[in-house]
Order: C-alpha cells, then structure tokens, then sequence
C-alpha cells in the first residue's frame, strides 16, 4: 500500500466495505478530488486500491497516517458499523482530529447517538455532521440520496462536496441540509421505515398475484414491470420484477422459491416503531411492516401453529381485473405509509426543535435512495402547495388518487381474508384510513371505560370542561378540575 504522510487529500473516507468503498469512488471520480481512504483491517484498503488505481487513493494502514494525508481543515466521512464502530472510530479520530476539523458520520446511526456524539466531539472544536446516505451499493458508487444534519455552518463547507457526489432529480442534487443535530439520521431513520412499509405492501401484492390470482413468478413480474410504467413507478417496483423474473441455477425453479421465507433487519425500522411510539404517532404501515419480518422469522412458532390449523381457506376466484384491484390497494396504501412517515418527522422536528423543510425531503428521495418514486414529485407539490398540510392524505391530489381506488382496495382486503392471505400492510393502511375518516371513533367507549376503572375522566361532546361520572356510587356526573388524558 502506498503510504502517505504528506496532507494531499482534500476528504477522507474511514470504513470501506461496500458502502465506504462505492463513496470514496464516487468522491475520486469528481473533479478536484483527492480522496484518502482507511479501513481497520488493511486487507481491504489494498483491495479497493489494488482494484481502483483510476481512483488516486491515498491509502494509509494507520489512521494517524490517514490523518496525516488530509488536508486542513480536514474532512473525514466514517462509514463503518453502526453503534460500537461507529464510536470507536470517532474516538481515534476526534483524538487526532483539530479545531475546525469536520467529521461526518455516514452511517445508519440511531439519531439520539448522534445527538451524544455530536455534543462530545464539538466540545473538542471538531464539527460534527451525521449524515443519512441512502442508495446502497450502486447509490454510494453513483449518487445516493444524503441526508446531512449538523451545524448551519459545517454544511457551509461539506454541502458543496455533499452535492457533488449526490444523485441528481430533476435537475436538482438530492442532498438538503435536513436540520441541526440529529435531524438528517432521523430523517433517515424514517426513510428506512417507508422502505420497511413499501417493501411489505410488494410482497403482500406479489403474494396476491401468485396465491389469489394464479400467476407464476415470472408472470406477476411482467405485472411489476407494467405497472413500473405507471404511478406506482419506483426502484423498489423495478427491482421486484427483477428478482421475480430471475430463476434458480442450481435447480431451474424460480429464484423467489428457494429462497427461504424469513426476513431479517438490521434495526432502523424497529428504532423508526419504537420513536413513533415515543412521539404518539401511528405508524401502522412501518409496524406491521416490522411485525410481518419478525413473524416470519420464528419457524418453531409457524409450525406449530400449522399442525394444528390444518384447514385452510380455498382461494377466492378472482377476474382479468383482479391485478388492476391490487395495483389500486398497493398504491393507496403506499400513499397511507408515506403520509404516517412524513407525520414523524414533523413530530420528530417539533420535538427535538429541527426546521425541516417536508417538501425538501421528499424532493431529496426523489434520486439516489432506496424509496426513489415518481411518486415523491407529487408528494413535493403536495407541500409546495400547503407547507402545513395536516396529512398528506388531504392533499386534493392524494385524496382524490385513494378515493378511486378505495373500492378496489376494500375489496382486495376482503378477497385476502376470505382467502385466508396475510395481508397486515394493506389491512392496517385502510383501518388507518378509515379512522381518519371517520365522523366518530369508538375511542368514546375506551374513553368512559377509562374513567369507569381509574377515573380517568372525560370531555364532554356538548359542554366545556372535564367530567367524571361516580361509577361506583350514585353514578351522577361531577365536574373535575384540570383536563382529561
Ligand atoms: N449496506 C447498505 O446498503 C447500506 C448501509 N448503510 C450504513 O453504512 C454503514 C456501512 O455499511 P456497510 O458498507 O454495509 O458496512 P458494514 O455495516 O457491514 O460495516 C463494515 C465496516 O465497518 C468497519 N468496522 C466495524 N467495526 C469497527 C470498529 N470497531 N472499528 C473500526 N471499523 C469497524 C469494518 O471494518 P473491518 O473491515 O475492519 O471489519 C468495515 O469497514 C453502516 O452504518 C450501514 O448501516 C447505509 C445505507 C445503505
Ligand atoms: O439503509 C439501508 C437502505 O436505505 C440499508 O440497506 C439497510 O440495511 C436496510 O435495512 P434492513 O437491513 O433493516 O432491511
């Protein structure tokens, strides 16, 4: 490895498995860069050198020589492992790192670490940006989407690299500076929590198409690829079709058959459920999402479930219209994932006091990320229009987009329960939308049940004031002092 300890690098890159790897190719490719690379085994800083001479990396096994190669004030982009390695790695460098020096974590990092990190290492006079990247491999290489938060003043001076190196949408980079502080690994956090919802409601549709309406896999992938023609086009639509047309080397059957049905996660969606829970915000469509790969993922439970259901639903016969029906339900209930997303994050931003601009970043996922959809432009209109819009489910685009295929999504729920086919994302997007249809919820009766056990006290529909009725005496009404919760 060709070492040096002379400062020629203008950023740095530490951690280079496929994502740290793919962003220092990308950075090496703009114009005006010398990008330093550094991964704690060495073995793969030689790789990506030995593979990329193209590049002009400037490698260093230590970290104090990668130190030593960037220029001042110096710029270090970490992709390493969540958690631990993402600590041990801000450690060494905040301890070799100066004044004015800028160290931006690339990584899915849980936005509160973020917040404790960026506390710690700015004490020391070292900007600190988490940074929300999202595109996976070919994203990192080509352009992802960035997502930074930090200081006002450290994207002065990183913003324009951010650009540089980010996918382009419609003529525009798809990086934002998202807010202050942890702002750009929550917004990240609650991308993964969309993907988690949009990836579900794809899985339940090719379920349908296949169980339900018959088609083989390669079949329900020439559904994909049409309706990747239409509104539902997206990157995660296109590489359904992808994988649905491929077939099995070893045994000739199609790809989707032999892999085995259990999903793992490596985190985000949990944290994204577990935020949404802390800040009262449903998120149906994420939790079910998360809940659908953690049933898949106990085996033991499943069979012993199946020995003892062993009589199962016939398939309800279905018509030609019948994949028309299930586009309509996967694109409403896509639209109620990204409206319970997008009411995180402005719960996310009042509580932690981040201004983050919503139709920003839906224009910054319209590229380079993993949620990218012709989709996203209209959710962009839909805040361009009215910034303060309480739902993106009474945007009069959105409305009028779920109320034409509300009737086909009913009847794609009713279909898959008749027929015995899990549908939890689906299902739980239409409750959803129905309960916020709904002129009147039966919250009224958890409500008086509430101040039945525990005095809990209630609101009244026709009088101001909060009340409680004396359930175990005479069962009159009082009036109470503060309000009912
Ligand atoms: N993979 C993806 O599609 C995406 C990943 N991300 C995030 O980007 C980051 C990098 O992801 P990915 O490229 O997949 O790599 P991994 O998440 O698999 O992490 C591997 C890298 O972390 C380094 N590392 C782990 N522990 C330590 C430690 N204690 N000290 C120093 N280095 C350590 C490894 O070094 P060594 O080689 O020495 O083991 C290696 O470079 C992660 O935070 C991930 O969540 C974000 C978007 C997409
Ligand atoms: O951040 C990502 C994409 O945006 C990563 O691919 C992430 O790993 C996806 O989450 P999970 O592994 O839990 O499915």
């Amino acid at each position: 490895m060709a070492e040096s300890s002379v400062a020629t690098a203008n950023i740095g890159v530490v951690g280079l498995a496929v994502m740290g790897s793919n962003l220092a190719r990308n950075l090496a490719s703009r114009e005006g860069n010398t990008v330093a690379v550094y991964n704690r085994s060495p073995e793969r800083t030689t790789l990506l050198v030995d593979e990329h001479p193209e590049a002009g990396f400037v490698a260093s096994e230590k970290i104090e020589d990668f130190v030593a190669s960037l220029q001042k004030p110096r710029t270090a982009i970490i992709m390493v492992q969540a958690g631990k390695g993402t600590d041990a790695v801000i450690s060494q460098l905040a301890d070799l790192f100066e004044e004015g020096d800028i160290i931006v974590d690339g990584g899915n990092a849980l936005f509160t670490d973020t917040i404790r990190r960026e506390e710690a290492v700015t004490a020391k006079g070292i900007h600190f940006v988490g940074t929300g990247i999202s595109g996976g491999e070919e994203g990192a290489l080509k352009g992802p989407s960035i997502m930074p938060g930090g200081s006002v003043e450290s994207y002065k001076t990183l913003g324009p690299i951010l650009q540089s190196i980010a996918a382009i949408a419609e003529g525009e980079p798809c990086v934002t500076h998202v807010g202050t502080g942890g702002a750009g690994h929550f917004v990240k956090m609650i991308h993964n929590g969309i993907e988690y919802a949009d990836m579900q409601l794809i899985a339940e549709s090719y379920d349908l198409l296949t169980k339900i309406g018959g088609l083989t896999p390669a079949a329900a992938a020439e559904v994909f690829t049409e309706w990747n023609s239409g509104d539902l086009e997206s990157y995660l639509i296109e590489i359904t079709a992808e994988v649905l047309k491929q077939v099995d080397a070893k045994t000739g059957k199609p790809f989707v058959d032999i892999v085995l049905d259990q999903a793992g996660s490596k985190g985000t969606g949990v944290w994204t459920v577990q935020n949404a829970l802390d800040l009262g915000v449903p998120v149906g469509g994420i939790a079910e999402a998360v809940f659908a790969r953690a049933v898949s993922s106990h085996p033991e439970q499943r069979e012993a479930a199946q020995a003892v259901i062993t009589s199962r639903p016939t398939p309800v016969e279905v018509g030609d219209s019948f994949s028309d029906d299930v586009n309509a339900a996967l694109y409403a209930s896509k639209v109620v994932a990204y409206a319970q997303g997008f009411d995180a994050i402005i719960a996310g931003a009042e509580k932690y006091g981040w201004e983050i601009n919503k139709g920003n970043i839906a224009k910054i996922w319209r590229g380079g990320c993993i949620i990218r959809a012709q989709f996203l432009n209209r959710i962009v209109e839909a805040y361009d229009k009215n910034p303060g819009l309480k739902t993106l489910l009474a945007d009069p685009y959105f409305a009028s987009a779920v109320a034409n295929g509300e009737a086909a999504w009913r009847r794609i729920v009713s279909t898959a329960a008749l027929s015995g086919i899990p549908v939890p994302g689906f299902s739980s997007a239409l409750s959803y939308y129905d309960s916020l249809a709904s002129k009147r919820l039966p919250a009224s009766l958890v409500q008086a049940q509430r101040d039945f056990f525990g005095a809990h006290t209630y609101k009244r529909v026709d009088l101001p004031g909060t009340f409680h009725t004396l359930w175990s005496g005479d069962r009159t009404e009082i009036e109470s002092e503060g309000s009912s919760h």
